[in-house]
C-alpha cells in the first residue's frame, strides 16, 4: 500500500500544509470545531478545489475526479443513499471499476461480511440503528479495496461499548489490509485506539504532535510545553 503525501496543500480555510503518511500508517487529526479537519479530508478525497499537490505513493491525485481516486471516504454525515438498500449502497461505487456483475456481487457480499453487517444487506438506511449505519458506511468506504481510507469522526454517535468494539474490529481490519488512513476525531482516546500518530489542526494550521518532547532527551533544554 502506498503512503500519502501532501505538499503545500491549502485553501481559504487551511494554511498551506505538508503532511506525509508512511505506507500502512494511520494518522489521527485532532483539533477544535471549525479548525478545518473535514476540509482537509474533502480536499484529499477530491471534493474541494485547493492549492498545492496531493500524492498517493508517487501518483499525483490532484486534478483526478473523486471516483477515480483509489480512496475510501466516510464522511461525518455518512451520506448513505436513503432509497437504496445497504447492499445497493455498496454496489454503487463499484459501477466504475470494470468488474463484472458477478464480481461486484461477490465483492459486496465479502465486504458486508467483513464489516459484520451482512444480516442487514437488504435494509434501507432509515431502518438501521446508528451503529449499523456506521458499519454500512464503513463497508461502503472499503468496498473498492481503497489504498487510502479517509474517515471523518467515524464512530462518533455510538455508545461507549459499541465504539470500543468497532475500534478493535476496524483497527484489526485496517492493519491486516495494510491500509493507510487519515482519521478525523475529537476524541484523544479514539485517536490512540485507531492511529499510529496524531496531528492537530488549529485555526487551519497543522501541528505535528511530538510523542517525545526534546526536554526528555536533555537535562539542560526544555521544550515550549514544559
Ligand atoms: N461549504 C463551505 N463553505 C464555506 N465555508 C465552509 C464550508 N464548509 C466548511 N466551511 C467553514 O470552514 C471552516 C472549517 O470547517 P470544517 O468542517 O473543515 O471544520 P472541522 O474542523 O471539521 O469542524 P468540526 O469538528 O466541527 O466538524 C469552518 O469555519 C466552516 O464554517
Amino acid at each position: 500500500m502506498p503512503g500519502l503525501r501532501l505538499e503545500s496543500v491549502g485553501n481559504a480555510v487551511l494554511a498551506p500544509l505538508d503532511l506525509t503518511l508512511a505506507p500502512g500508517e494511520a494518522v489521527a487529526v485532532l483539533g477544535p470545531s471549525g479548525a478545518g479537519k473535514s476540509t482537509l479530508l474533502r480536499i484529499v478525497a477530491g471534493l474541494l478545489p485547493h492549492r498545492g499537490r496531493v500524492f498517493l505513493g508517487n501518483e499525483p491525485m490532484t486534478g483526478r475526479a473523486p471516483h477515480r481516486r483509489p480512496i475510501g471516504y466516510m464522511s461525518q454525515d455518512l451520506h448513505l443513499f436513503p432509497h437504496l438498500s445497504v447492499a445497493g449502497n455498496l454496489h454503487l461505487p463499484l459501477l466504475f471499476t470494470g468488474l463484472s456483475r458477478a464480481e461486484r456481487t461477490a465483492r459486496v457480499a465479502q465486504t458486508l461480511k467483513t464489516c459484520a453487517i451482512a444480516h442487514r444487506a437488504t435494509r434501507r438506511p432509515a431502518h438501521l440503528s446508528g451503529g449499523e449505519r456506521q458499519r454500512a458506511a464503513l463497508a461502503r468506504a472499503l468496498v473498492r479495496g481503497p489504498r487510502l481510507l479517509l474517515l471523518d469522526e467515524p464512530f462518533s454517535s455510538l455508545d461507549p461499548t459499541t465504539r470500543r468494539t468497532l475500534w478493535r474490529e476496524f483497527d484489526t481490519l485496517r492493519r491486516a489490509a495494510g491500509m493507510t488512513a487519515l482519521i478525523v476525531t475529537h476524541d484523544p482516546e479514539e485517536a490512540a485506539a485507531l492511529a499510529d500518530r496524531t496531528v492537530t489542526l488549529r485555526a487551519g494550521e497543522l501541528h505535528e504532535e511530538r510523542t517525545t518532547p526534546p526536554c526528555f532527551s536533555s537535562t539542560t533544554r526544555r521544550c515550549a510545553a514544559c
